[in-house]
């Protein structure tokens, strides 16, 4: 990957400056032109379309369990760490101690990304991505198109949580002095989804801290052989709901079941295999047990095959729902197969008032309670995700056309806005439609001065589809609900 252009001669300055520091994926190597790098012992920087585009691969055979690569502390890109060095920074940033420790992260990233080639970072900085598909990056459409109340809600809450964070930390970012660039709302969205699906979990600051070349680890969940792990359950959502990839500060090796984290005995980061990796493999890590609408919301990205995703359902009863169990246990499984704590909440809630206390405490284990109510149980569930499909703008299938013709879409560099809205305008989807109006033409917006770039309108059609691709699983799920239910009722 090293070979490609300007983002291949950043990511060898990238390598060459983290060997420097002491970055090394188990033991330092010489590169392929004997320039030093921190990788090529154990790891290679590569693209991997299937999953997370650039992320780090094997280049040998790795067992479950190995080192795999050391980021000393000094190598961590944190508050303290950027604050220690900069007396300006430090005594402006003391002057707003009301801000949390994410937004004076943020900040501190903004302030190092203004000194540019000044900034000792700045080999980092230059191989960070542009933009994100975090959900405050999405539009109103793209929002839109989630479809589903609490989808939509989600990303309308995260996006106004980040406009109230900068609406706060302007006067920081003032006193700062940044250039006018970086006090734009744009920039501190970027900084803002860079530390929300860039940070790694320490100890000694909620905010986390940034691992450069350990920050290259692409995602895969938490499955069957590292459900054990403590780290995959323990997720760390801190108070102002950021999350940090290896919520875990575990690092006792005999009991070291965790992918990674922070060591306190190295002063380094350390991760580790979580399987068996055979040469030329992607080396993946779970960053922790995440929703596909979590995911997204955090990361940017879903999963066609989650197992830790929820579908929620409204159900619409004349008695209420009692239930001892948290509303977020009430969901049903990528599968179809209602939760748990959904089935014996139902289970009660079918029983008549009468019998409540002398057979209630069953649905407690987990069994039916009888035939008469498991029917009317399985009833309910059917109805009440027929009427969460029905109201719904469209139909499974339309979804996975649209999403069939986006993927073919191509936005050809050199086209102009009306040539691609003329082309949407064909795919026979009111949707579609509505995107040229309202997205391509920006339809109601007074501030639109200029038509959107080539690379807008090419993140605005990316986070379209990933809204369209998290309805179609809702959808899916919904109908494998259904016909789930509809069997057992049958039998
Ligand atoms: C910590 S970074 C991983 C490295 C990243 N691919 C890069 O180029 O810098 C996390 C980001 O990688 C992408 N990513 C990670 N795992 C992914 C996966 N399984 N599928 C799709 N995107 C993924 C998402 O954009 C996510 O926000």
């Amino acid at each position: 990957m090293e070979g490609g252009g300007e983002n291949g001669r950043r990511l060898g300055n990238l390598l060459k400056w983290a060997a420097e520091i002491g970055i090394a994926d188990t033991a330092a190597a010489e590169g392929e032109e004997g320039a030093p790098s921190c990788l090529g012992n154990t790891l290679f920087v590569s693209e991997f379309p299937e999953a997370g585009g650039r992320g780090l691969g094997a280049c040998r055979d790795i067992r479950k369990g190995e080192l795999v690569l050391r980021v000393p502390k000094s190598a961590l890109m944190t508050t303290d760490a950027l604050l220690r060095t900069d007396g300006v920074l430090s005594r402006c940033v003391a002057n707003h101690p009301s801000l949390s420790p994410v937004q004076k992260l943020i900040a501190c990233l903004l302030y190092e990304v203004g000194k540019g080639k000044d900034s000792s970072w700045y080999p980092y900085l230059e191989t960070l991505p542009r933009s994100y598909s975090t959900f405050s990056a999405f539009g109103k459409f793209e929002m839109q198109a989630f479809q589903v109340d609490y989808a939509v809600w989600a990303a309308e809450k995260a996006r106004l949580k980040v406009e109230n964070e900068w609406e706060e930390a302007r006067a920081l970012l003032q006193e700062l002095r940044l250039k006018p660039r970086l006090l734009t709302f744009g920039s501190w969205l970027w900084a803002s989804a860079t530390v929300s699906s860039r940070t790694l979990h320490v100890p000694w600051d909620e905010a986390g801290c940034l691992c450069p070349v350990g920050d290259l680890f692409n995602y895969a969940a938490p499955g069957e052989s590292t459900t054990e792990s403590t780290f995959t359950q323990d997720l760390h959502h801190g108070d102002n709901g950021c999350n940090h990839m290896l919520a875990d500060d575990q690092s006792d090796a005999n009991s070291r079941l965790t992918d990674g984290g922070y060591e306190e005995a190295v002063a380094a980061y350390c991760f580790y295999a979580r399987q068996h990796y055979e040469k030329g493999e992607q080396v993946l890590l779970s960053y922790g047990t995440y929703t596909n609408l979590e995911l997204l919301e955090h990361y940017g990205f879903l999963l066609d095959e989650n197992p830790n995703d929820r579908v929620y359902l409204t159900i619409k009863v004349d008695t209420p729902l009692s239930s001892t169990w948290p509303r977020e246990s009430l969901y049903i499984e990528p599968d179809g197969k209602p939760s748990f704590a959904l089935l014996a909440t139902l289970r009660l809630w079918a029983l008549p008032p009468s019998q409540r206390k002398c057979i209630g405490n069953h649905a407690y284990s987990g069994s039916p309670l009888s035939i008469v109510n498991e029917a009317r149980v399985l009833g309910l569930m059917v109805t009440s995700c027929e009427e969460a499909l029905n109201h719904l703008l469209t139909r499974l299938k339309e979804d996975r056309d649209l999403l069939r013709e986006l993927d073919g879409f191509d936005i050809i560099s050199g086209s102009s806005v009306s040539e691609i809205s003329a082309r949407m305008a064909m795919l026979c989807s009111e949707e579609a439609n509505n995107f040229s109006g309202r997205v391509l033409r920006r339809n109601g917006d007074s501030n639109a001065k200029k038509p959107l770039s080539l690379e807008k309108i090419q993140l605005a059609l990316e986070r379209w589809k990933l809204a369209i691709r998290w309805r179609i699983m809702y959808k899916r799920t919904l109908l494998d609900c259904i016909s789930l239910c509809q069997k057992t009722i049958n039998l």
